[in-house]
């Protein structure tokens, strides 16, 4: 079992050095002690850190031997020829069937990684439920079913008769009574599942797990960090299935402490004791081609300064984050802040007459018109861009790779959700286009807001209207 002193537990949240190449503000605010080395050896968790590879590998020369040609195609088809770096480092381990904990930017392509991981382990010609992705939410998971699909289909499935593999979307808000008859009637190879859905077709005993070869669960930090899900997760983790007869994968952009993380991983028998921490762009938790701005001004002049922002950005599409509806307003009767803004900003200006929204109170048929929408290339913005109004609903895991600007309206709660939020852009993972990351702040924000760059190591720059 492998052992960490305390030294190693009180480490860096994000990184193991400052960025020399960052330009910071003063007086900066150094609240952590002093780096430690990227990796460690008394234990046994590989640290693998890299910053920028030069080689040419493409992703089928990577996959080759693992998975199948049908699968590689596809990829390519969509464009997915040269692998990001997080694919090119975690790929070999990945398909060595190695736990591997996923730590790398925000929109680096972590999915794609462990998707063909997935693809390259499952029979579609067994019926078993081989593979199991369990997300935060619904519209993740939709994304998630969306590219595992895509990935699987196998245009020659009737020559060749071999069936191709199903891909279940098990979802909060889906009909479960379907799913119910779907699992009895022939389980599909993959499931895609919130932790609520996925526990209650568990507990009844209609999905098991005996068949799963591969867990992966995405956005980690957020798991383990909600109240309502880790109890469940705990136990799918450690007594519905077994960490000994299954491949763990664990992926997130943000995992704070991340060396506690790993020894709890293996401490709890969340993983086995081999796991390997892919850390990709160590120094940088996030992307180098945001560039992040703020404004100081009053609350009741955040409106107007949200409007002369757009109307001098003239973003391409564009997030607008706003905090969620407190639940004394809510009592209260009054309009949530979100639909207060979408108003304003309708009547306001012609060009944002079609601004979309979307929240937790929306039901899920109207959360997932609103992004099929966008995806469409519908919205608001005009020319084809959208400006979407979203809590942090959208802030975690949500592919829109044409946003150029993220505005928060209201500031993050914390420098996880910031880096989530700020996340939503600069998606693309080989250009290196500038993106606009602006926070709207009073004065007394203006302390937490330093309080990020110190944590993320970023440089924020004032603008002055
Ligand atoms: N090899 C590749 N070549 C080109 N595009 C890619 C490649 N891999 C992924 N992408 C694209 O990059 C974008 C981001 O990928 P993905 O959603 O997997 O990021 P992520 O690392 O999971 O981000 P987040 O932490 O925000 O969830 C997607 O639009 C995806 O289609």
């Amino acid at each position: 079992m492998a052992y960490f002193s305390a030294a190693q537990l009180h480490t860096l949240p994000w990184t193991s050095s400052i960025n020399p190449n960052v330009a910071y503000r003063t007086p900066k605010l150094l609240l952590y002690p002093k780096p430690l080395r990227a990796s460690f050896s008394s234990s046994n968790v590989e640290t693998t850190t890299l910053t920028k590879d030069s080689t040419t590998t493409t992703l089928r020369e990577l996959c080759y031997g693992h998975v199948q040609e049908h699968v590689i195609r596809r990829a390519e088809e969509v464009g997915y020829v040269i692998p990001t770096e997080v694919q090119l480092q975690a790929l070999p381990f990945l398909f060595s069937g190695r736990d591997c904990v996923l730590h790398a930017q925000t929109g680096s392509g972590k999915t794609l990684a462990y998707l063909l991981q997935v693809l390259s382990v499952v029979d579609s010609q067994r019926s078993a439920v081989q593979a199991l992705i369990v997300v935060p939410t619904r519209e993740l998971g939709m994304q998630v079913t969306k590219v595992a699909r895509m990935l699987a289909a196998n245009p020659s499935e009737h020559e060749s008769g071999l069936k191709s593999c199903t891909v279940m979307a098990l979802l909060d808000g889906g009909m479960l009574k379907r799913h119910k008859s779907w699992l009895k009637a022939e389980p599909p190879t993959i499931v895609v599942a919130t932790i609520g859905s996925l526990c209650q077709m568990l507990e009844k005993h209609i999905l098991k797990l005996d068949t799963c070869q591969v867990l992966v669960v995405d956005e980690v930090d957020f798991m383990f960090n909600s109240s309502k899900e880790v109890s469940s997760l705990k136990r799918l983790l450690t007594s519905y299935s077994s960490s000994k007869n299954r491949q763990t994968i664990f992926a997130s952009a943000s995992i704070p402490q991340h060396r506690r993380f790993l020894y709890d991983c293996m401490q709890q028998k969340w993983t086995r004791a081999d796991v390997v921490h892919v850390h990709v762009n160590s120094v940088e938790p996030m992307p180098s081609c945001l560039h992040h701005r703020f404004v100081v001004c009053n609350r009741t002049e955040k409106n107007p300064m949200l409007l002369s922002l757009l109307q001098t950005d003239s973003p391409g599409s564009a997030i607008i984050f706003v905090s969620e509806q407190s639940g004394k307003s809510k009592k209260a009767g009054s309009a949530p802040p979100t639909t207060l803004l979408v108003d304003f900003l309708k009547s306001s200006c012609g060009r944002f007459s079609d601004v979309s929204l979307l929240e937790e109170d929306m039901n899920f048929n109207q959360r997932a018109a609103s992004l099929s929408e966008l995806r469409g290339g519908g919205g608001g913005g005009g020319g084809g861009g959208y400006l979407l109004v979203a809590t942090d609903i959208a802030a975690r895991g949500v592919d829109l790779p044409e946003t150029t600007h993220i505005y928060n309206f209201d500031i993050p709660k914390d420098a996880v959700n910031y880096l989530h939020r700020a996340g939503r852009t600069g998606r693309k993972p080989f250009s290196d286009k500038k993106c606009f990351v602006t926070s709207i702040i009073t004065v007394e924000e203006l302390f937490v807001l330093q309080r990020f760059e110190n944590e993320l190591m970023f440089c924020c720059e004032q603008l002055f209207f």
